[in-house]
């Protein structure tokens, strides 16, 4: 059974189209990327997956049922954007709440609160109350609400916004080590982030689903990223191009070329490549094995 079955979903707002005619599949197992730019519609999409609005046309299953089925309480669960919580009431007593709301009971309640928050690394301020806490610690504490339960579906809709790169990178282990049981759904602008941790992507665009595609699956054709020192693009482009086995060489960017050849072809091809740099003196920056996110979703 698929995990998310969106079938020409469709949201307007007023005269609005926000999303049109969105139709994809998701299964269960690594994280799966939402990407797209500010108001192609993710947060909508998020919204109407966790229930909180209701699309204007099209349909959603989620596990094999509607969203909004009581079959789902306590399967899902999401971090909206602008997710909040009561300045004046401690961690530990908002999160036992949640607990409760979701049905456990008494000590059972306080050792869920505790267990989630062990999760996101924040037991020493479970007294503490969040107008005490920094952003990445406020954030942490909503990614740990959102686990309470051990939903088998997270929702994160931008969770290292504003975080500094070492609370960003925690957010990051954290949905790693959990993705063995939960399936997170993330949206971030952040492209490289998400290629660490995520095997599907969904991309939007105006509202339309321009792109759904597997960073891992099986292709036909494989890529290198090289990137250049200080050096003539244009002779270093005309000599790649007369490499053996090379389909399509692309300069992507200003020091950037990618590379495309067989998937079948050994490593002859960086060999050539590397004797081609060495006998012109020419410096590389580096040598990626495949294509960015970046690159697979902007080149054509
Ligand atoms: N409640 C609403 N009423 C009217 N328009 C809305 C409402 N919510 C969202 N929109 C519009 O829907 C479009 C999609 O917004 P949405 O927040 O889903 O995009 P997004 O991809 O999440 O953007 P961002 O990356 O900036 O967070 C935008 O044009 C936005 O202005």
């Amino acid at each position: 059974m698929s995990l998310i079955r969106c079938k020409q979903l469709s949201k307007s707002y007023g005269g609005k189209q926000v999303l049109s005619e969105v139709d994809f599949i998701l299964e269960a197992g690594s994280p799966i990327a939402v990407v797209g730019p500010n108001g192609a519609g993710k947060t909508t999409l998020f919204s109407i997956l966790s229930g909180y609005i209701k699309p204007s046309s099209g349909t959603v299953m989620i596990m094999g049922e509607p969203v909004g089925s009581p079959k789902l309480h306590g399967v899902l669960s999401a971090l909206p954007q602008d997710a909040q919580l009561d300045p004046d009431s401690s961690i530990l007593s908002q999160l036992r709440l949640f607990a409760e709301l979701q049905g456990i009971k008494g000590k059972a309640a306080k050792n869920e609160a505790m267990r989630v928050l062990e999760l996101v690394d924040l037991t020493k301020a479970a007294k503490a109350k969040p107008k005490s806490l920094s952003h990445g610690m406020s954030k942490r504490v909503s990614i740990a609400q959102a686990l309470i339960g051990s939903p088998k579906l997270v929702l994160l809709d931008e969770p290292t916004a504003g975080l500094d790169p070492a609370n960003a990178r925690r957010i990051r282990q954290i949905v790693d080590e959990l993705s063995e049981h939960t399936t997170f759904v993330i949206s971030s602008h952040n492209l490289d982030e998400l290629e660490k941790l995520c095997d599907q992507v969904i991309y939007l665009e105006e509202g339309k689903l321009k792109q759904s595609l597997s960073i891992q699956s099986a292709k036909e054709i494989d890529y290198l990223t090289l990137v250049m020192k200080k050096v003539d693009m244009a002779s270093v482009h005309q000599a790649l191009l007369g490499l053996t086995n090379i389909t399509k060489v692309t300069q992507s960017t200003e020091h950037q070329f990618i590379i495309e050849y067989p998937t079948q072809v050994n490593f002859s091809l960086e060999q050539q490549l590397f004797n081609l740099l060495a006998q012109n003196q020419w410096q590389y920056k580096s040598l990626l094995k495949g294509r960015t996110l970046e690159d697979t979703l902007f080149s054509s």
